[in-house]
């Protein structure tokens, strides 16, 4: 039987403006295809921030101009930014499989992910997105409720809760997909937060972290490994310090003890670990790789990247 991987895509690859998209997805694909070589059936997540934070922007403020605008809920956005990056990613994938004599259709889920209205993460948002601000602008988004933060010296930008995910609306579809050997694209961007009322799903405005969604993702496919691609070929601890160290083959428990002295940044590293240790613990034989986006093939093979096993 083939094995199964989650793939979780951070900021590096995929840039941040379309072009710079273009180009990191020609790359990135080269990643996917040699897992697909290798013989995994891959399913991929990918981060959303820089993205949503600009269709958010293109739908709110420039979409004014248009005689009929509405606004767009952060969660119409987060679905736009998983059609926006997933037509990039099947497009690339499919011609780097292709250049390489394989043919295997590649999809992308538009994917919900189930969150809780009472999750703490509402009354205080922690998830930064779009462009800088200035302080007029920041003022008007604070006069419509928005929350809006201001990082010294490059301006303002707005925030929104990130609530943890609770479960895969169209995990079943996810599974059919894999279950007939194709490749699918799913949960982008932590998945579009709703809440359940009833047989109604709602539209949250928030935007998951892709790292938490990416672990329950592996954990509902029941993935042998859950692969983090992001800007660092390993992860350290005493990161920036004299006794700064890679971390290479590592423990459960060593992880966490390292995630305990507090090695991780909160919104970077952090929840990637978290998501590790949940998707790991929660089942058999199952591990994870945390590397850049460049060093799959050796990270599947323990010759770099931090292991989580
Ligand atoms: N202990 C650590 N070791 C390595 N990088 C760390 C660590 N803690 C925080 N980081 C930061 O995390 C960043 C990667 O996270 P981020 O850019 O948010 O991820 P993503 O690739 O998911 O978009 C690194 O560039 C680094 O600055
Ligand atoms: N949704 C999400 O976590 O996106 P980023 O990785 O871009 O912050």
């Amino acid at each position: 039987m083939k094995k199964r991987v989650v793939v979780a895509l951070g900021h590096r690859a995929l840039g941040t403006t379309l072009p710079e998209q273009k180009i990191a997805v020609k790359n990135t694909a080269k990643s996917i295809a040699d897992l697909i070589e290798e013989g995994y059936q891959v399913a991929i997540t990918h981060s959303n921030a820089p993205q949503v934070g600009m269709i958010h922007a293109a739908m709110n403020e420039f979409g004014k101009a248009h005689p009929d605008y509405t606004a767009a809920p952060m969660s119409v956005c987060s679905a736009m930014s998983q059609g926006y990056i997933g037509y990039d990613l099947q497009n690339g994938i499919r011609e780097e499989l292709l250049n390489r004599g394989i043919y295997r259709t590649v999809s992308t889920v538009l994917t919900q992910v189930i969150v809780d209205p009472y999750d703490e993460a509402f009354y205080t948002p922690t998830k930064v997105l779009g462009r800088y601000m200035n302080v007029q602008e920041a003022n008007e988004e604070r006069k419509k409720g928005n929350y809006v933060i201001e990082e010294p010296g490059k301006g303002f930008r707005r925030v929104v809760s990130a609530p943890n995910p609770v479960k895969i609306v169209e995990l079943d579809a996810v599974n059919a997909l894999l279950d007939a050997d194709q490749i699918v694209i799913a949960a982008g961007g932590g998945g579009i937060p709703v809440m359940e009322q009833d047989n109604h799903l709602k539209g949250a405005s928030a935007v998951i972290e892709k790292d938490l969604a990416a672990g329950k993702l592996a954990e509902g496919v029941n993935a042998d490994k859950l692969i983090i691609l992001t800007s660092v070929e390993q992860v350290c601890i005493n990161l920036g310090q004299k006794n700064e160290e890679k971390l290479g083959k590592i423990t459960v428990e060593q992880a966490k003890k390292y995630m305990d002295e507090g090695h991780f940044g909160i919104y970077n590293m952090l929840p990637k670990f978290q998501a590790a240790i949940e998707f790991i613990e929660d089942g058999e034989n199952r591990s994870a790789l945390i590397t850049s986006f460049d060093k799959v093939k050796e990270g599947l093979k323990e010759k770099t990247g931090t292991i989580i096993a």
